[in-house]
């Protein structure tokens, strides 16, 4: 049972402790909202009883938006979050928790997403939280991402130079970074190191994750001989899963591409 009065710090409030970061961040996190914002008033409706919650910092703007829902809409539903971050901000947002060994199936899945393609086939894991993610948005009936216009991309490989996060079992890393350098042509690939702790990053599941660059348009073959490594526990590319992705822009739009590859920029509504 997570303590209740532990809050996980959101990346807003970050920002705003941080007055030299302030200006440029302003942008990034208001398109952040805008995204979360529309997904939620477009994809959150009264019926929907079993809702997934992703990981990163857009997140807590889908959490926020479902909670001005008001107690009513939300009194029968329940939250499945995708790691330790989202069980905190369901918890903190007295959410109902739940899990996805209990609810087969879930109505909607809001997550965020490092680089989103044309076709809406994203590269996640940049919070280290792809292996649960998926089985989230697997499980969801609609699967939908937001994000800011710095993961609206052309092609996966274009945006985002760490590459392809890769959910490894800790024993065998050494040997699935010589495969990725060697044989899938990712020299660059490395093991995660933790930012305030010595070592490796180690995700919610006790694995390691490696970051694997590939140059865009060789990422989808890739991805499925990769999954196929001895060790491999999940590669963050989300091919052909998502129905639709919210992109917030710095202009106050957002932009919609649909899994039936149509594009909508809206005005965004008063959001506050
Ligand atoms: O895949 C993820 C975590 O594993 C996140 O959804 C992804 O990294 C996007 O995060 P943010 O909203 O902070 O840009």
């Amino acid at each position: 049972m997570i303590p209740q009065t532990f809050s996980a710090i959101p990346q807003s409030n970050i920002a705003a402790k941080k007055p030299e970061a302030l200006k440029p961040l302003a942008a990034i996190e208001s398109s952040k909202r805008l995204a979360a914002y529309t997904a939620v008033d477009h994809h959150i409706k009264p019926e929907h009883r079993i809702i997934g919650i992703g990981s990163g910092s857009t997140v807590p703007y889908v959490v926020d938006r479902i909670v001005q829902q008001g107690v009513e809409a939300n009194k029968d539903r329940v939250f499945v979050p995708t790691g330790f971050q989202s069980k905190q901000l369901i918890v903190n947002a007295g959410l109902t928790l739940g899990d996805v060994d209990e609810y087969l199936s879930i109505d909607v899945t809001i997550d965020g997403a490092d680089e989103v393609d044309r076709n809406l086939n994203c590269i996640k894991g940049g919070g280290a939280c792809h292996l649960r993610e998926k089985v989230i948005a697997e499980a969801a009936e609609t699967f939908i991402v937001v994000a800011d216009y710095r993961k609206n991309a052309e092609s996966l490989g274009t945006n985002y130079p760490p590459g392809v996060p890769i959910e490894v079992v800790p024993f065998a890393y050494v040997k699935i970074l010589n495969t990725l350098r060697k044989t899938f042509g990712s020299p660059n690939a490395a093991l995660r190191m933790a930012v305030k702790k010595a070592g490796p990053v180690v995700t919610d599941n006790g694995n390691f994750v490696i970051d694997a660059p590939f140059e865009p348009g060789q990422l989808q073959d890739p991805a499925t001989q990769i999954k196929l490594l001895t060790g491999v526990v999940e590669v963050g590319l989300f091919c052909n899963m998502a129905k639709a992705a919210y992109f917030g822009n710095e202009d106050g739009t957002v932009t919609i591409h649909r899994a039936d590859g149509t594009v909508e920029q809206i005005a965004a509504g008063a959001q506050e």
